[in-house]
């Protein structure tokens, strides 16, 4: 049986993945056409590459149909509740930085951080008869930061993408979101508050233990460990 390694199929990660395993003599690349999702590999036997959307590699790797998978951390902890009984990190990649955090308006001089949010929204709900709302994709982050931070008066709106347009757009009044260099948030107007990330995100290679690995498997895993030069995680030694 071969080891299925899933990596994302398009943009700055599958570019920058494709080299970081390059530079450690195994070479990915796609199969076909950029529209093809099939992959080659080459350096190492016993490997099928699968390109796929990053969002969906720690769902393929809870279900174990991915033995091998790389997205960011950000992901993997938003969608998998428990993802330490189900997923191992082989090595970060040392790429895809970017934080997680909690934005509001500029111009909301009064909080800068999340006690700060907390008394606006609790004064919030009474000035115009809704929850505060904060639009984000990562749900159960933000909630469980929220919660730890003592923050309940607030709303999730669901936001897939261009998330920080949510506020001009009157859809949302605060945002979560990753930032890397902060453009996005600037063009709109939009300031992090100061208590620090919810979450520091970056491009890691993940194994999943649902399923067990057949010996040959356990062979491969070893070698392509060995090439990266990372130590094997406890549960596959
Ligand atoms: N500006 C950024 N800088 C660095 N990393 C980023 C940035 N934006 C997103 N990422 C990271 O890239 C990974 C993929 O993000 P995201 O799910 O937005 O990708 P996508 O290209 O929209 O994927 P999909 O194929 O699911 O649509 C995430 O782990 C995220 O943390
Ligand atoms: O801090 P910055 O360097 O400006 O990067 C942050 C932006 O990058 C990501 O968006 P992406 O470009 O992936 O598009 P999206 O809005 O569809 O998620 C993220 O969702 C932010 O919007």
């Amino acid at each position: 049986m071969t080891v299925k390694l899933g990596i994302p199929s398009k943009g700055r990660l599958m570019e920058q993945t494709l080299a970081w395993f390059g530079d450690r003599e195994i070479g990915l690349s796609r199969a076909g056409s950029d529209r093809e999702y099939a992959g080659a590999v080459s350096g190492i036997d016993g490997v099928e590459l699968i390109l796929l959307s990053a969002g969906e590699v720690p769902r393929e790797l809870a279900a174990g149909r991915l033995h091998l998978g790389v997205t960011g951390t950000d992901l993997v902890r938003e969608k998998i509740p428990l993802w330490r009984t189900q997923i191992e990190t082989v090595a970060e990649l040392g790429f895809g930085h970017a934080d997680l955090i909690i934005a509001v308006p500029k111009f909301w001089t009064d909080v800068e951080t999340l006690d700060d949010l907390d008394a606006v929204a609790a004064r919030f709900r009474a000035d115009h008869g809704h929850r505060l709302r904060i639009a984000t994709k990562y749900h159960r982050l933000v909630r469980e930061h929220l919660q730890s931070a003592g923050v309940a008066d607030y709303l999730i709106v669901d936001s897939q993408g261009a998330t920080e347009g949510t506020v001009k757009n009157l859809t949302a009044e605060a945002i979560a979101d990753i930032t890397s260099t902060g453009a996005t948030l600037e063009a709109n107007h939009l300031k992090v508050l100061a208590d620090g990330p919810i979450l520091a995100s970056q491009a890691t290679l993940f194994a999943s233990h649902v399923t067990p690995w057949s010996e040959a498997e356990q062979k491969t895993l070893t070698r392509i460990a060995d090439m990266l030069g990372a130590k094997l995680p406890e549960a596959f030694i």
